[in-house]
C-alpha cells in the first residue's frame, strides 16, 4: 500500500466563505514532516484535514490509499492526533483511567488494558502518575500525558498540533527525544523551530499557501527572512 498523504486542490473556507486554505496540492511521503508558519497561518487547519476535523470546500485529502471524507473512522484508527491543548485530550479523572478510555475502542481484555496504560505512563516519564489527579498534573505532564494516551493506541501516524508549548527546556528535549525514536510517521506543527532540525521536509504556511517546503535549514531560513521582511528588519 503507498504510504503517503496526499492533498489534491484542497481549499479549506471560514463560515463567511473567507479561505483559509487555498488549492493546496501536496504528496508526504516522508517519515518527518514539520509544518510552520505564523499564527494565523493555516497550519491547525492544514494538519486537521488528516484525520477529517477539518473539512475542505474543495478537493480531497487521502491517508494512505483512504479517503478521509469517505472513511473518516479507518483513518482515524491510523492517525493519532494530539492537540495543542492537553486540556482538549484529557478527559478522565486520573492519568491512568484518561490513558485506559481511550483504549475503551480496541476491545482488549482488562490485563493487556493494565499492561498498556502502565507502559505508556512510564514511556512518557509519568510512572506513578496513576492515580493522581490529572488537573493537579503540570501543564508540561498534562502535554506528556495526552501523548501517552495517543501512543497506547499504537496509531501509524502522530500528527501534532504545538505539544510543546508549555514544556520546559528539559520537556522540549525529552519530547525531542521521544519524537526521534518512534517508528511512527509524523506531521508536526509547531512554533518550536529547533524540533525540528533533524527532519526530512519542512513546509513554511504563510495566509493559508505553502511558501516554502524543503529540508530544515532551508525552511527555517527562508521563515525568518520573511519574518524579518515583515517586521521592517
Ligand atoms: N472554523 C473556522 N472558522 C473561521 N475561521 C477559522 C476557522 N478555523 C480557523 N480559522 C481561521 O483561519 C486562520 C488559520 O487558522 P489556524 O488555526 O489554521 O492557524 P495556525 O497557523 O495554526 O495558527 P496558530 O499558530 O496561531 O495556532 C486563522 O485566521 C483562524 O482564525
Amino acid at each position: 500500500m503507498t504510504q503517503t498523504i496526499v492533498f489534491t486542490g484542497v481549499r479549506v473556507e471560514a463560515e463567511d466563505g473567507r479561505p483559509i486554505l487555498h488549492d493546496l496540492t501536496l504528496t508526504l511521503k516522508e517519515a518527518r514532516v514539520g509544518i510552520i508558519g505564523a499564527n494565523g497561518a493555516g497550519k491547525s487547519t492544514l494538519i486537521r484535514l488528516i484525520n477529517g476535523l477539518a473539512k475542505p470546500a474543495a478537493g480531497t485529502v487521502e491517508v494512505d490509499g483512504m479517503s478521509v471524507a469517505k472513511e473518516v473512522r479507518a483513518v482515524r484508527r491510523k492517525v493519532g492526533f494530539l492537540f495543542q491543548h492537553p486540556d482538549a485530550q484529557i478527559v478522565m479523572p486520573t492519568p491512568a483511567e484518561d490513558i485506559a478510555f481511550g483504549l475503551k475502542g480496541l476491545k482488549l481484555d482488562k490485563a493487556e488494558v493494565a499492561r498498556r496504560v502502565a507502559a505508556a505512563l512510564a514511556r512518557f516519564g509519568l510512572a506513578g502518575f496513576d492515580d493522581r489527579p490529572a488537573y493537579m498534573l503540570s501543564g508540561g505532564e498534562k502535554q506528556r500525558l495526552a501523548l501517552a494516551g495517543v501512543m497506547a493506541l499504537d496509531p501509524e501516524i502522530l500528527v501534532m498540533d504545538e505539544p510543546t508549548t508549555m514544556l520546559d527546556l528539559a520537556g522540549r528535549r525529552m519530547f525531542a527525544r521521544l519524537v526521534a525514536g518512534l517508528a511512527q510517521r509524523v506531521v508536526l506543527a509547531t512554533h518550536d523551530l529547533d524540533l525540528l532540525a533533524a527532519y526530512d521536509r519542512v513546509l513554511v504556511i504563510d495566509g493559508g499557501r505553502i511558501v516554502h517546503d524543503g529540508p530544515p535549514a532551508q525552511a527555517r531560513a527562508f521563515y525568518e527572512t520573511l519574518i524579518s521582511a515583515r517586521d521592517g528588519g
